[in-house]
């Protein structure tokens, strides 16, 4: 489970004025959960996935990963006590193959049954892409798959997922909705998705609205959703549009 505490997040402006960007954020995401961040642009989610992360450090509060605080820990003591997430635009490696990158994110001499068991699950031919190089030639869909692939394999308490839809096509979004449908049914840890997407919405557990840099509801989609469409500042919510 993953508690924030009174979270609080300042920036320095170019002037040298303080902005505020995050400001007393509590929130609980029970293990097992799929919870959905979403909210205006601008309103302080993707700081605060890089605090949960560890890429920021929050200006106050605390962070609890199953009980332990993990506030000051670095980015990768982080990733060690099960913290993974997926960048916006994953990583490519000169030389290193899908079934590499699966190997090094579970930790084992994963076979390729193993290996190819994992690309199924995100919808990709394993046999086509097992010992595919990690460069250019994979479309940023398939990219996002083998990331989603390699946090099932490293198997974390918390999966982060920073707007997973950015940049691909509807088709491949329309297979990215299946594949965190398996990912919810299939994952032993929690999954925190920053979307603006109402299909995304659909499949979560929780809805977390952030505004102004401040938690301003949280529920079911069926209860968020209404006051969501309703609001003058409204979220820029892709409403089934994909
Ligand atoms: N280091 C920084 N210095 C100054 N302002 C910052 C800094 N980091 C973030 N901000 C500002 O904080 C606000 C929140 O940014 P953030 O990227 O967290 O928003 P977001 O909700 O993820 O937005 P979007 O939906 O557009 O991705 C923005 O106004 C951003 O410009």
């Amino acid at each position: 489970m993953l508690e924030l505490k009174n979270i609080g997040y300042n920036a320095t402006n170019e002037d040298g004025s303080i902005k505020e960007i995050l400001k007393n954020v509590n929130l609980t995401v029970d293990t097992d959960s799929f919870v959905v961040i979403t909210g205006p642009n601008g309103s302080g989610k993707s700081t605060l996935a890089k605090i949960i992360m560890g890429l920021e450090k929050p200006t106050t509060g605390q962070i609890f990963l199953d009980g332990k605080d993990i506030t000051n820990l670095n980015i990768t003591d982080r990733a060690n006590t099960g913290v993974g997430f997926a960048f916006q635009q994953p990583v490519r490696f000169k030389g290193l193959t899908v079934r590499d990158l699966l190997r090094f994110a579970s930790g084992k001499n994963l076979s390729t049954h193993e290996a190819c068991d994992y690309l199924s699950q995100v919808g990709l031919c394993a046999i086509n892409y097992v010992n595919r190089e990690l460069n250019d030639s994979l479309s940023g869909g398939e990219m996002k798959r083998i990331e989603i692939a390699m946090l099932m394999a490293r198997q974390v308490k918390l999966s982060i997922f920073d707007e997973p839809e950015a940049g691909i096509d509807l088709w491949s979004f329309n297979n990215l909705i299946e594949v965190f449908k398996k990912l919810k049914e299939t994952t032993k840890g929690s999954i925190m998705i920053i979307s603006h997407q109402e299909r995304i919405l659909d499949i979560a557990d929780k809805v977390v609205v952030l505004a102004n840099g401040t938690i301003t509801a949280e529920g079911r989609k069926d209860e968020i959703l209404p006051s969501l469409l309703s609001t003058q500042d409204i979220c820029e919510l892709y409403v089934k549009e994909v």
